[in-house]
C-alpha cells in the first residue's frame, strides 16, 4: 500500500494578531499540531472568534504565524520567498466567506481568474487565457447551475449564484487542496448541501483534498472524514466525526453561557 502524501504539516503553531488600541493582545492561534495528508475532507468547527478563518489564512501566507512550524505542499510558509508563496496559492484555492468576486465582471471572468496563477496577470488583464481554459471555465459553471447566468455580471447576481462562482473559480483553478471558509453561510440549506456534495464528489474522484470552516456541527458530521474542533485558539478535538460527543460539543458551544451561569451562582 502506498502511503499518503502529508500536505499540511502545523508544529506548536501560534498566531497572535497585532495589538489593537485598548485591547490585549491573546493568541488567535496556540499550541496547534497536526498533520493533514491528501484525500482527506476536513470540517473545522467551534465558536465564532475561535480562530477557524485565521487557521484557513494562514495556510496560504495571508496571516504570518508568530511562532511554530508550517509546512504547505513541502513549502516552509513561515520562511519561504514571495514567489513560493504565490506558486503555493496556485494549488491552494480558497473560498471566502465574502466570496471576494469582482463585482463589475461577468461570472466567466471572475471563473477564468482562477487560471491567473498559469498565465499572469498582465496576459489575464488583457483577457488572453487559452480557449480550454475560457472552455474549461465555462463548462464549470454549467455543472455549477449557472448555465443562464455565465454572461451576467457578478454584480446582477444573487447571494447564492455568486457563492457558486466563488466555487467555479476555486475548481478552475485545479489546486490540490480546497479551503472554503464558512461556504454555507448565505446559502439556504439545498444549495448547502448540493455545494458540500460538489467538494465531497471532488474528493473522492479526484482526490482533492478539502479542508471546510463550518458553524453546522451536523453537516460537519455528515461530510467529513475529519473533524478538527478548535476552541480559544487551541486544538480541543481532533479525530473521527464519529468520535466526537454530545458533551465535548456542549463544552465547546456553551462555555460563555457556563461561565455566566457559574459567576451568577456565586
Ligand atoms: N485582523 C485581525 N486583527 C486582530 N485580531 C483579529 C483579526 N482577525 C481576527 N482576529 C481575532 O482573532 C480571533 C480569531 O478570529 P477568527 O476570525 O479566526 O475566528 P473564527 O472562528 O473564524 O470566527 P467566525 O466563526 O466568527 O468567522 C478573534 O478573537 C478575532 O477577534
Amino acid at each position: 500500500m502506498t502511503s499518503k502524501k502529508k500536505l499540511i504539516k502545523a508544529e506548536q503553531l501560534e498566531i497572535v494578531y497585532p495589538k489593537r488600541k485598548g485591547s490585549e493582545t491573546t493568541p488567535a492561534l496556540q499550541d496547534i499540531s497536526l498533520t493533514v495528508e491528501e484525500e482527506e475532507f476536513i470540517a473545522v468547527i467551534g465558536k465564532s472568534g475561535a480562530g477557524k478563518t485565521t487557521f484557513l489564512r494562514s495556510l496560504t501566507g495571508f496571516v504570518r504565524p508568530s511562532a511554530g512550524k508550517l509546512v504547505v505542499n513541502d513549502i516552509d510558509v513561515m520562511r519561504t520567498s514571495k514567489k513560493k508563496i504565490y506558486e503555493l496559492r496556485r494549488n491552494v484555492a480558497t473560498i471566502y466567506q465574502s466570496f471576494n468576486l469582482v463585482e463589475r465582471m461577468t461570472a466567466l471572468d471572475n471563473a477564468l481568474c482562477g487560471r491567473l496563477g498559469y498565465i499572469g496577470n498582465i496576459r489575464g488583464l488583457l483577457g488572453l487565457f487559452p480557449k480550454k481554459d475560457k472552455e474549461f471555465a465555462y463548462r464549470t459553471l454549467v455543472d455549477l447551475g449557472l448555465e443562464d447566468r455565465v454572461h451576467y455580471r457578478v454584480d446582477q447576481l444573487s447571494g447564492g449564484e455568486r457563492q457558486r462562482v466563488a466555487i467555479a473559480r476555486a475548481l478552475v483553478q485545479q489546486p490540490q487542496i480546497v479551503l472554503a471558509d464558512e461556504p454555507a453561510a448565505s446559502l439556504d440549506i439545498s444549495l448547502t448541501k448540493f455545494v458540500l456534495n460538489t467538494l465531497k464528489d471532488l474528493n473522492k474522484q479526484n482526490g482533492l483534498t478539502v479542508l471546510v470552516n463550518l458553524h453546522d456541527i451536523e453537516l460537519a458530521k455528515m461530510y467529513a472524514t475529519r473533524i478538527i474542533a478548535l476552541q480559544r485558539g487551541r486544538i480541543v478535538f481532533d479525530g473521527e466525526p464519529e468520535k466526537l460527543t454530545e458533551d465535548l460539543l456542549e463544552v465547546i458551544y456553551n462555555e460563555y453561557e457556563h461561565g455566566e451561569a457559574s459567576k451568577s451562582n456565586e
